[in-house]
């Protein structure tokens, strides 16, 4: 797993580590880090630092100090240093004079060229949009310079990957002691481009884990896998009830990555039996025992009942998706004893929350808690940097697979089936949201390979992404 903390968090480990140790320590430890990845940069793209243009945006906190000391460093091998502040008046004093002393120069405006901008203006300490100031340096980045992200970019939340107004889009963000939510999870995260981790000898064990990314050995070790003793009821028998007479693809979809999720049988319920055993004969049709069902998916309107009625099978997990989150009932949610998942888009969510899409889109990870929270039940929210929160409050997971190409009509059917699937082979509500996403993610990667994928081919992957994982 990866996991990020907190600020709160990282700054109580922050405390404890520097009482420990003498002043400025950390932030030398810190500075050595960023200079290492900008040095390495600028000999990956200009063949060496001797000589190359620095620029650093440098903000009134540590996050400029951090800017500052390494700017020293790499003016000790050479490169030409130019520091910009956001306020003149208000610089990290030490940093200030070490990069005096290595001979770097002050400006008041950003230099036309640069081969590296460090920006060091906002670190965990950053609060709401960017003041007119700081945004005014990050306009005028010079095009075609890497930009290094001191910590976290500038203009994006720590906790929440909130962006409200300009920010930085980085390069590479070199961050300290341990992941922040915000660079794992959208908007923040489409702006951090690769994350250095830089061990600055923060203790977090122990610590609470605000978000947590896994990866393929967590996941491998979710998925179920048959044995000696294995039947197909045991491997789980999932029932989906999906589709309408409008349509009938979201059945086929959704059964498609159930039967690719590793289910022993499914069973459909609907009125789209016929194009569901034109495409899959294996498909048993009408209700019977399951061990999860999956509601919702291209349902239609006026189908609350058949909601309902899984529902109130209290024992069976249940998956809720598209159609069946329509005035979803917090309470019957809430009486259930055995998993729910609910599998919202940003739109769905909105409906549930009483807010606007982009209100839910500006503040993901805000949303899929707060759903969890009403309905005490496991959220999925779909979208890039899809969320999966625990009814009960605790880390949150972020899906670190996935691709754009996968925002196409259905694509979201075949992520339920798979839930649904590893439901009803005894997963719980976030493991079986988490690796569904995962696995999906990966096979919509594969089969898009760069180019248009349609939810079938997805569907088509999803034994190549599977076999990936295990291997
Ligand atoms: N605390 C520590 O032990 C360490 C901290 N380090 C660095 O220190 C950073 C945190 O430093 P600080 O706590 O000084 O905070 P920051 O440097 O992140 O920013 C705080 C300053 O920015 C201003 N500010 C806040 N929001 C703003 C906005 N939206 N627009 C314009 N100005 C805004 C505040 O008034 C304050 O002066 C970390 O991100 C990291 O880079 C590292 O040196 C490692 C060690
Ligand atoms: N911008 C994006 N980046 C990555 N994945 C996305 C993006 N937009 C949507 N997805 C994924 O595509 C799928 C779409 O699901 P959904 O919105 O339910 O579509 P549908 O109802 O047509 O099946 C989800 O898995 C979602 O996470
Ligand atoms: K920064």
């Amino acid at each position: 797993m990866r996991t990020a903390y907190s600020v709160e968090t990282v700054r109580a480990a922050e405390r404890e580590l520097m009482a420990r140790l003498p002043e400025g320590a950390l932030m030398a430890r810190a500075a050595a880090g960023l200079a290492a990845v900008c040095a390495e940069l600028l000999a990956r793209g200009r063949g060496r630092v001797y000589g190359a243009r620095v620029v650093l945006l440098v903000g009134p906190g540590d996050n400029g100090g951090d800017a500052l000391y390494a700017g020293a460093r790499l003016a000790r091998r050479g490169a030409g240093v130019t520091a910009v502040p956001m306020d003149p008046e208000r610089m990290h004093p030490g940093g200030l004079a070490a990069l005096r002393a290595a001979g770097g120069r002050v400006a008041a405006s950003v230099p036309g060229r640069a081969d590296l901008v460090v920006d060091g203006l906002l670190g965990i300490g950053g609060r709401g949009g960017l003041r007119p100031a700081a945004a005014a340096l990050v306009e005028r980045i010079p095009a075609g310079a890497a930009v290094v992200a001191v910590d976290l970019p500038s203009g994006v939340d720590a906790d929440t990957g909130e962006v409200a107004g300009p920010a930085v889009t980085a390069d590479v963000t070199v961050t300290f002691g341990a992941y922040k939510p915000g660079l794992l999870t959208d908007p923040g995260a489409s702006r951090v481009g690769a994350v250095r981790l830089v061990d600055i000898g923060l203790d977090l064990d122990g610590a609470a884990v605000a978000l947590e990314a896994p990866q393929h050995a967590d996941v491998a070790a979710l998925l179920p896998v048959p044995t000696a003793s294995s039947d197909k009821y045991r491997r789980g028998v999932v029932g989906v009830v999906a589709g309408s007479e409008q349509y009938p693809g979201a059945a086929v979809l959704a059964v498609a990555g159930a039967l690719r999720g590793g289910a022993g049988a499914v069973r459909y319920v609907g009125p789209a039996a016929d194009a569901v055993l034109a495409r899959f004969p294996e498909v048993l049709v009408g209700r019977g025992r399951v061990q999860a069902w999956v509601v919702g998916p291209g349902l239609g309107s006026g189908r609350e009942a058949e909601v309902g009625r899984a529902l109130a099978d209290t024992d069976v997990p249940v998956l809720v998706d598209a159609d069946g989150l329509r005035g979803l009932d917090a309470g019957v949610v809430r009486g259930r004893r055995a998993a729910t998942l609910l599998t919202p888009h940003a739109g769905e969510a909105a409906a549930l929350l009483g807010v606007a899409r982009e209100t839910v889109e500006a503040g993901r990870l805000a949303a899929v808690r707060e759903l969890a929270g009403r309905y005490g039940a496991a959220v999925l929210l779909k979208g890039s940097t899809t969320l999966v929160a625990p009814g009960g409050g605790g880390a949150v997971r972020v899906n670190p697979t996935g691709t754009p190409w996968l925002a196409t009509a259905g694509s979201g059917d075949v992520l339920s089936g798979l839930a649904g699937a590893l439901l009803a082979a005894g997963l719980g509500g976030v493991d079986a949201g988490s690796a569904a996403a995962y696995l999906h993610g990966l096979a919509g990667r594969f089969a898009a390979g760069g180019a248009p994928v349609v939810a079938q081919e997805v569907a088509a992957a999803l034994p190549r992404a599977w076999r990936s994982v295990r291997d």
